[in-house]
């Protein structure tokens, strides 16, 4: 059974000025112990698929569909459950670890709070996990008696992961955890990372508006358009095989892993993404698509399979798999 499936999940803020489609329609499943990554540009619904994952949007959200984690449904869950599974079960890294701390406490007392709240450890027991945690994280014990403002970025990063990693979840999700970082810092965490997934079993999403970064550390890569999954499939075909013109323009702007030249623009990839609450008729993305039909104005295609474990949302794949 998959770890995590969703099913039709959509959420729609409400504002004073209307509703606001941030995510439509999103199917996928997660398996135990694979990473998934969520990619996509700047309001595309990335954060907020995140965080209605373990509920944690404002009271302005409305959620719909299915969010089965290990078989429960997340969004029917009572309150005391869902407390629960936070931390112990499903853990999320933020990026820009400096909001994440609290500026005023040692390092240590906030790796040791979850464990304690959820007593799972006496302090004595806390004391050693914390150390335990720091070290899997490449921090040395020591550094449990530190305040955030007494680390490096890519050093509060880490702490934030040992906070994830504390009661020992069988989910973490990383909504964009290397932004903040320069790049050299940035592949550093993000081969700690790969190893806690990998010697752990973790399950991981992680979210990025860089394909590069996710192509390296996740098997599955879902990228995201206008709050909708335009592109599925193995990460490292879509990332350097791309069905999707979105995608594909998306791989183009990040060629390579925190690549700093590429950072600066996207390349290929003109305009801006549409406002939720006035996306164009048919495809969202063909105002911007550089192979858009006419049809593309009126036609919105669903996903479309696009070979072995992957699926496309585009006519162009639609027409080509109906003619093969
Ligand atoms: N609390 C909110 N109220 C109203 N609209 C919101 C709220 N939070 C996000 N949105 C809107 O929902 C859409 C999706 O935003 P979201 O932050 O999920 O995208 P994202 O892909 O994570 O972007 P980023 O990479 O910038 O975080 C955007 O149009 C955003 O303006």
């Amino acid at each position: 059974m998959s770890l995590l499936e969703l099913d039709d999940v959509s959420v729609t803020y409400r504002i004073a000025s209307g509703e606001v489609p941030a995510v439509r329609g999103v199917s996928l499943t997660l398996d135990s112990g694979a990473a998934l990554g969520v990619a996509g540009e700047s309001g595309s619904g990335k954060s907020t698929l995140a965080m209605a994952l373990l509920r944690l949007l404002p009271r302005d959200a409305r959620v719909g569909g299915r969010i089965l984690l290990d078989g429960e449904d997340v969004l029917t869950m009572k309150w005391g459950r869902m407390r629960a599974v936070r931390w112990a079960e499903a853990s999320i890294v933020f990026q820009g670890a400096q909001h994440g701390l609290n500026p005023v406490r040692r390092i240590g007392d906030q790796i040791a709070e979850p464990l304690l709240v959820h007593g799972l450890a006496k302090q004595e027991a806390a004391r050693k996990r914390v150390a335990e945690l720091l070290e899997q994280v490449g921090l040395p014990a020591w550094r449990a008696r530190s305040y955030p403002h007494e680390l490096s970025g890519g050093q509060r990063q880490r702490v934030m992961i040992a906070m994830a990693l504390a009661c020992s979840p069988r989910l973490i999700i990383a909504d964009e955890p290397t932004t903040a970082l320069d790049v050299m810092v940035q592949a550093q965490v993000l081969s700690l990372i790969k190893k806690l997934v990998a010697e752990h079993g973790i399950s991981l999403i992680m979210i990025s508006h860089d394909l590069s970064v996710l192509a390296d550390v996740c098997d599955q890569l879902a990228v995201m358009y206008a709050g909708r999954v335009v592109e599925h499939g193995p990460s490292r075909e879509v990332f350097h095989d791309a069905k999707h013109p979105y995608s594909r323009a998306l791989a183009a702007a990040f060629p390579t892993v925190g690549d700093p030249v590429s950072r600066l623009a996207p390349k290929g990839l003109g305009g801006d993404p549409p406002d939720p609450m006035q996306l164009p008729g048919g495809c969202s993305f063909h105002p911007r698509c550089p192979v858009a039909l006419e049809e593309c104005a009126t036609l919105d295609v669903d996903l479309w399979p696009a070979g072995e474990r992957r699926s496309a949302a585009c006519v162009h794949v639609r027409e080509k798999e109906e003619a093969s």
